[in-house]
This record gives structure tokens, C-alpha cells and sequence, in this order.
């Protein structure tokens, strides 16, 4: 098997451990008319409810039906438009609800935008939920893409002032931590509101983290954690990307009286002892098994970390770090430790986990344990000064391949490949790509400029074009996402 095939494996098994229908058969077993979850036992009566919201919330529900049956008395999910379509065209009926199936499925936030179809969506979830009692039991799906799946907001913000003020965010470049905080503290279910509104049931969330550190208050916004709105915070994000003089009346209404959202309601208060919320998917689960397929193929796995951030070029000369610490046939310099350990900060992982990566490369490479598998993962950014085609998956293998030429890497050395859990790179048909240290010549031999396609941000132009597109990596719909895996393949 060529290297570049193992990587295409490697990266599948990362894909195949998060998979909807897998991560929920995970997390609920059934013994009879009660089902575990994370240690504790809920009885089924035919009181079991289920709502829920995200990219990958229709395989969740089809399985945690098929786990449950008839104890499903009711059930309303909000998913992306034309999921439904897009599974069967793919064959994944297996992801998708059965005829007689008791969840009402609601498709809406067509390109990924809160809609009127999705608010209607919330409005039935939150009608479900207020309809509970203390003998129920409310099942909550939870996955990346919920905050726009489930728009509720406070009236009398109307949803598309609600759209304008986090659009303009996002288009800012605030971060998700920042933008979540802000949907919090303007919506009647985020934050905490649809737990709320479902005391004094029992709830129990399962959540598939797409944020780096698995935070449940910031995933999908987290309506099943109950945040508090501290004013400060939210003014000062506000502040900080000058929009406070834009806010329209509405919303300064709302963010004037922070914390009375829940008022008319009459249920109380405090619903924590209610409520469990369990992450069942994440990048650190996605890795470990990579890990695994990785150790299965030959491989020495090694696993640096699951919140990788920060720009592409630092992630990339970090990769391009390590490579050569790994592959440096005597003692690697002093100073590459130093540099590497330097980036730490900037790309979002610790020197602890830096260390103990380079004291296993360095073992790996003096007690000749053969080829390494250096794996992470995370959600590095890109700073888009073109219009071109790409992603940040496409751009950090460019910028590797770069980076591994640079520090004299052999054309044939280490390999290198950036995917996309969900499948999709920024908005192009592939996932990512796989890159070496001979990607600048055999772009040159071509007559590819590679620095002209990194101006422009077209990394996804730069790979279709390059070798017939072989260096893409395009696995399709994945039906899941836990953030990008990155994977350096360092040869014996
Ligand atoms: N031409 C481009 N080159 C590089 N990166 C790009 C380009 N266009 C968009 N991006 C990046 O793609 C990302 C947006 O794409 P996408 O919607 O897939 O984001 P995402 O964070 O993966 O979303 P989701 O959470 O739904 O998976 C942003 O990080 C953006 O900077
Ligand atoms: O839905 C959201 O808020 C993002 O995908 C993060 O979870």
C-alpha cells in the first residue's frame, strides 16, 4: 500500500470512530425498560421525548430510535436543508429515520444561516419541552451547526436583526467562543433556555463537540448548560468589533435587562440536578482511533493534541518542525526544540504535550521503531486576503509541503494530510489534501505558481489542477464532523 493510501485510511478510521449512528450506539445501552447513560439509569415508560439540532443529528435520532422504540412518545429535530435527499442519493439510509418513525423532522438554515424554517423548528422544540412533566424524560441531540439550526430569539428581536448582529461578527472574525456568547444572550432556548423550558423533566444531552476542548456551554450555544449573561462580557465583544453603535433598538432592550429571559415562565429556575449533558463524539476520540488504524498499518502512533488553532503559517512551520526533529538522521539540533516549543502557545498546544510528541519521535528515530504516525487535530484559521477557491484544511498542506522543502526534507520524505472531518473544506468539494516536501517542483514542472495560489487563497484551484487532482483528498459526505485531523507520516 503507498503512503498516500495509508493516509486516505488512516484519516477514514478518524471519520468512521464519530459517525452519528456509531457515537449514540456508544453512549445508550438498553437493559430492558431502562437505558444507561454515562453511568446512570434512566427507566423508560413510554415517556421518552427527543429534540434535537445539528449537522448530524438525523443519524443520531434514527439510532437512538432504533435503540429506544416505541418508549419514543414524541420527537422534533431541526436539520440542514436537503440532509434527507442528500443521504439517500449517497446511499446512507442507514442514517435516516424509518417510515413510521415518531420524530418529526424539520430541514432549514439553508447555507448554513438561521431561516424561518428553522425557527419554526425551535418553536416546536420548545413547545415539546414546556409540555413536559416531572415523569418524562427528554432526550437531546446536540452537534455542530445547532446554534443556526435553533434561532429563538428574544422578542423583540425579530430573526433577522438577530442574523444581522452575528453576521456582522462572524464577517469581523470573531471567534465562536465570542459569536456563542453573543447568540446566548439573545435567544430564548441557547444558553441553557431549552433545559429550562423543560423542567422539571429529566434531560440528558449527547453531544458531538465540534469546538476545540469539548466546552458544552459553547457547542450549538449549548442550550441544555445554564449560562448566565454577564453584561461586561457581552458588551465588551460587542465593543470590540465595533458594532455597539449598530445594534438596533431591539436588541439593547434585550441586552438592558440581561438574565430576565426566562420571566413569563413560570417553571423554576433551576433546573441543574435535571439535566445531563454528556459529549459522545469529539476530535480526541477521532484521533485515538486514527491512532489505532495507524498502529494496525505499521505505524508508530503518536498523538500531539486535539485543539490545534491558530494561523496556518504557524500550524504549518510547527509540522514542518517536528518532521525534521523526526527525521534528522543524527541529533536534531537544539534550536528546532526551541522553535517548536516557542509556537506552543500560538497554535494552541501545550509544551507538555510538545515534549512528550518529541521525546516519542526522538525514541522512534534512535531505537529504530520504523515509520511514525504523528497525529492532531483542531480548527487553525486562515487569514483570506484572496478571492480564490479553498480551505484551511488545503492551505495548511500547501503551506507544509513548503515548509518540509524549506528545512531540506526529502521530496519523498515525510507526508503530510489535512482533512476535514464533515467532509468539506471551506466551500469546495474536498475535504482537504496530502502534500510532501516535493509539492513546489512538481507544482513548477507543471507550470503551477504555488506563491501566486497562496496569495489568492485558491488552494483548491492550485491541488485540481495539480497532477489531475490526485493529491486531493475527497472522501464525500462524512455525516459527522469533530473539527479538521491533520497527520504527518514520517518513513523509517
Ligand atoms: N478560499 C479560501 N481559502 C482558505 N480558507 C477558506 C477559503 N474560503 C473559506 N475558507 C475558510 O473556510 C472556513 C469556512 O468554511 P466552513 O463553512 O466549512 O467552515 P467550518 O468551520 O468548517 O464550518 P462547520 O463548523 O460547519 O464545519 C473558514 O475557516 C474560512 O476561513
Ligand atoms: O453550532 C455552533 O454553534 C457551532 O457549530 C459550534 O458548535
Amino acid at each position: 500500500m503507498s503512503t498516500g493510501l495509508k493516509d486516505g485510511c488512516v484519516f477514514a478510521a478518524a471519520v468512521e470512530a464519530v459517525q452519528p449512528d456509531t457515537v449514540v450506539c456508544q453512549s445508550i445501552e438498553r437493559k430492558e425498560d431502562s437505558i444507561v447513560i454515562d453511568g446512570r439509569t434512566f427507566t423508560l415508560k413510554h415517556n421518552l421525548h427527543l429534540v434535537g439540532f445539528g449537522k448530524a443529528v438525523l443519524g443520531m435520532a434514527a439510532e437512538a430510535e432504533r435503540i429506544v422504540g416505541d418508549h419514543l412518545v414524541k420527537g422534533v429535530i431541526s436539520v440542514p436543508h436537503g440532509i434527507q435527499q442528500t443521504l439517500q442519493q449517497h446511499g446512507k439510509d442507514h442514517l435516516l429515520l424509518k417510515e413510521n418513525s415518531h420524530i418529526k423532522v424539520i430541514e432549514g438554515a439553508k447555507h448554513n444561516l438561521p431561516d424561518a424554517d428553522a425557527q419554526k423548528a425551535a418553536e416546536e422544540i420548545k413547545h415539546l419541552a414546556s409540555e413536559l412533566t416531572e415523569k418524562d424524560l427528554l432526550l437531546v441531540l446536540i452537534s455542530g451547526g445547532g446554534s443556526a439550526l435553533l434561532p429563538a430569539p428574544i422578542p423583540p428581536i425579530t430573526l433577522q436583526e438577530k442574523l444581522d448582529v452575528t453576521c456582522r461578527l462572524a464577517g469581523a472574525g470573531a471567534t465562536i467562543q465570542e459569536l456563542n456568547t453573543i447568540r446566548r444572550a439573545l435567544s430564548l432556548l441557547k444558553g441553557g433556555g431549552l433545559a429550562h423550558h423543560a423542567h422539571p423533566a429529566q434531560v440528558v444531552a449527547l453531544i458531538l463537540s465540534d469546538v476545540i476542548g469539548d466546552p458544552i456551554d459553547m457547542i450549538a450555544s449549548g442550550p441544555t448548560v445554564m449560562s448566565r449573561v454577564w453584561p461586561e462580557e457581552v458588551l465588551s465583544i460587542l465593543e470590540r468589533y465595533k458594532l455597539l453603535n449598530l445594534l438596533p433598538t431591539s436588541v439593547k432592550e434585550v441586552l438592558d435587562k440581561p438574565n430576565s429571559r426566562w420571566k413569563e415562565n413560570k417553571k423554576e429556575s433551576d433546573t441543574s440536578g435535571h439535566v445531563l449533558n454528556a459529549v459522545i463524539g469529539s476530535n480526541g476520540v477521532a484521533l485515538k482511533h486514527a491512532g489505532l488504524r495507524a498502529r494496525e498499518l505499521g505505524f508508530l502512533p503518536v498523538v500531539l493534541s486535539p485543539s490545534v488553532c491558530g494561523d496556518v503559517r504557524s500550524v504549518s512551520r510547527l509540522y514542518g518542525l517536528l518532521a525534521r526533529f523526526a527525521s534528522s538522521r543524527e541529533e536534531p539540533p537544539p534550536d528546532i526544540a526551541t522553535e517548536v516549543l516557542k509556537l506552543g502557545p500560538e497554535v494552541g498546544v501545550e509544551s507538555w504535550d510538545l515534549c512528550r510528541t518529541m521525546q516519542v519521535l526522538e525514541k522512534g528515530r534512535t531505537e529504530g521503531w520504523g515509520a511514525t504516525c504523528l497525529l492532531a487535530g483542531g480548527e487553525p484559521t486562515v487569514e483570506l486576503t484572496g478571492k480564490g477557491r479553498g480551505g484551511r484544511n488545503q492551505e495548511l498542506a500547501m503551506r507544509v509541503g513548503l515548509e518540509l522543502r524549506s528545512l531540506g526534507l526529502p521530496p519523498k520524505g515525510p507526508v503530510f494530510l489535512s482533512g476535514g472531518t464533515d467532509g468539506q473544506d471551506g466551500p469546495t468539494e474536498a475535504a482537504g489534501a496530502i502534500t510532501d516536501g516535493g509539492l513546489y517542483d512538481e507544482a513548477k514542472a507543471q507550470g503551477l505558481d504555488i506563491d501566486n495560489f497562496l496569495i489568492n487563497n485558491d488552494s483548491y484551484t492550485f491541488f485540481s489542477r495539480l497532477s489531475g487532482g490526485q493529491r486531493l483528498l475527497v472522501p464525500g459526505l462524512t455525516c459527522t464532523n469533530v473539527m479538521d485531523v491533520h497527520m504527518l507520516l514520517i518513513p523509517d
